[in-house]
């Protein structure tokens, strides 16, 4: 099981001043898509290149020119690309063919995905490397988490990673962790805590003992 670190809400040199704190407690750390619009693909360029051992992954939530936008992403340093599930097929397949070219992989998010456990088991054969179930900060708002939708992929993924986002925090992470995803996404759970080096070493250390 590993760890990512979602940043949403920095610029790049808040982002490279974060990672100094808590990178040895993290895994992979997420361009998320709010730093995307802001900063562009600047933003995993300089990440990438600020902490060259730590895996970045850019939070496009691909939809459509799937093939092209990995190209890019990957151009800059990017190891793994986001691309939603309710995106077509074609896009999913673009999306995995670049990828492979490229040796990256691909995250697909579930969120606003309606048949969970149906898109799951198209997008596990269409060969992504993880499918993410999410709550998008909208949802967050109204009360709902993606903990019930882990449990549902995890019964009908075969091939690829499972991964969990949205809203986790310190409190609810032994609750995903029982579920036994593959990764687990933590943003505000750790940028707004208190003591982020504190937060971030106590989750992965939950996390190793799985
Ligand atoms: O993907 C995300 C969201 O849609 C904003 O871009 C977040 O990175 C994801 O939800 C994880 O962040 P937290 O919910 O703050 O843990």
């Amino acid at each position: 099981m590993e760890l990512q670190l979602a940043l949403d809400l920095v610029n790049i040199p808040q982002a490279i001043e974060l990672l100094k704190e808590v990178e040895p407690y993290i895994d992979i750390v997420e361009i998320g898509t709010p730093v995307v619009i802001n900063e562009g693909l600047r933003a995993v360029k300089e990440v990438k290149q600020a902490y060259p051992n730590l895996k970045v992954l850019a939070d496009l939530k691909i939809m459509d020119a799937a093939g092209y936008e990995v190209m890019k992403a990957s151009e800059a340093g990017a190891d793994i690309i986001t691309i939603l599930g309710v995106a077509e097929d074609e896009s999913i397949k673009g999306a995995v063919a670049e990828a492979k070219k490229q040796n990256k992989k691909i995250l697909v998010d579930m969120i606003s995905v309606k048949d969970i456990e149906g898109r799951a088991k198209e997008l596990d054969a269409m060969g992504v490397d993880y499918i993410c179930v999410h709550t998008g900060y909208d949802l967050q708002a109204v009360g709902q988490n993606s903990f019930e939708d882990l449990k549902k992929i995890k019964r009908v993924v075969k091939n690829a990673k499972t991964a969990v986002a949205g809203g986790i925090k310190l409190s609810t992470l032994p609750e995903v962790i029982q579920a036994k995803p593959d990764l687990v996404i933590v943003g505000g759970g750790i940028t707004g805590a208190e003591d982020m080096k504190a937060t971030a070493a106590e989750m992965q250390k939950l996390i190793k003992q799985g």
